[in-house]
């Protein structure tokens, strides 16, 4: 069975114990930027940046990590977004660490996790998450529209997910806002920024599409190579986590856009 599955399968596992209780979170209400318009009017690469303690491929990244305290490095260097990963057995997130980032930034906040039911989306929501991540490989056609027409019916940016044409033709088939391709494959953990370029024509045929590129970036040669193809953001965990020095982590990514990708 592959890694993904097996995460999903204990996703579901959970959702009787989410479905029984509503989700109650100490979430102070604040209106964010739209994730999408933050990626559409920019002219240099954003960042969305991860807070990631752990992973099924990497193990144990920053276990002791405050969120708080890394939440406000990547604001204060100018993250375009925070990514926090909310999964608790593989990643070692909490919705308490959603939260406490949300109550400290005012940007936007992205509730990445496993969607595989609409409860799961709303306990996003409840929590302050401004943006869900959806999945394609982990999600049948019909999950995918239905959650992805919930989630912008509760005012939550959607960043779908694909890794390969396959996933980016059924992603394409519900025309969303923004589509991030993934470099690692979930279900061998193998990273490739071939995959950003491989997929990458296919999606900037749609000039309202805001495009990034996720995981493996470690350095401005990867943002470079993701930049030149059109890509208008990154998702970066690991490499930030690791850092010694964050914030001149995060803006040495910070290059600018093409021109004929700037004014799209
Ligand atoms: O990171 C993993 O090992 C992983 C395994 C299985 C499913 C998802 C996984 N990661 C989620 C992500 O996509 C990344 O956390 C995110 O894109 C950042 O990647 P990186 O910069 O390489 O940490």
């Amino acid at each position: 069975m592959t890694i993904l599955q097996t995460i999903l399968d204990h996703k579901e596992t959970l959702l009787p114990t989410l479905m029984a209780n509503e989700p109650m979170f100490n979430v102070i209400q604040k209106s964010r930027p739209s994730l999408y318009d933050v990626l559409r009017k920019s002219d240099t690469l954003q960042i969305i940046s991860e807070m990631k303690r752990a992973s099924p491929s990497k193990g144990l990244i920053a276990e002791g990590a405050n969120p708080v305290e890394q939440a406000r490095k990547y604001a204060d260097a100018g993250a375009a977004c925070i990514s926090v990963l909310t999964e608790e057995k593989f990643f070692k997130g909490s919705f308490q660490d959603l939260v406490d980032i949300g109550n400290y930034v005012e940007i936007p906040i992205l509730n990445k996790d496993f969607i595989i039911h609409e409860v799961q989306i709303d306990y996003a929501k409840a929590a302050g998450a401004s943006v869900i991540l959806l999945i394609v490989a982990a999600l049948s056609d019909k999950k995918l529209k239905t959650f992805y027409d919930y989630a912008n019916n509760l005012g939550l940016d959607v960043l779908v997910e694909v890794h390969n044409e396959e996933e980016l033709d059924r992603a394409l088939a519900i025309h969303p806002k923004i589509i991030g391709v993934n470099n690692r494959d979930l279900k061998t953990f193998n990273v490739d920024l071939a995959q950003t370029e491989k997929l990458a024509q296919k999606i900037t045929a749609y000039e309202d599409i805001a495009f990034i590129s996720e995981s493996g970036i470690w350095n401005v040669e990867d943002a470079k190579r993701v930049v030149n193809v059109g890509a208008r953001g990154v998702l970066v965990g690991e490499s930030l986590m690791r850092s010694g020095d964050v914030e001149k982590a995060l803006k040495s990514l910070q290059i600018p856009l093409p021109v004929n990708v700037k004014d799209v």
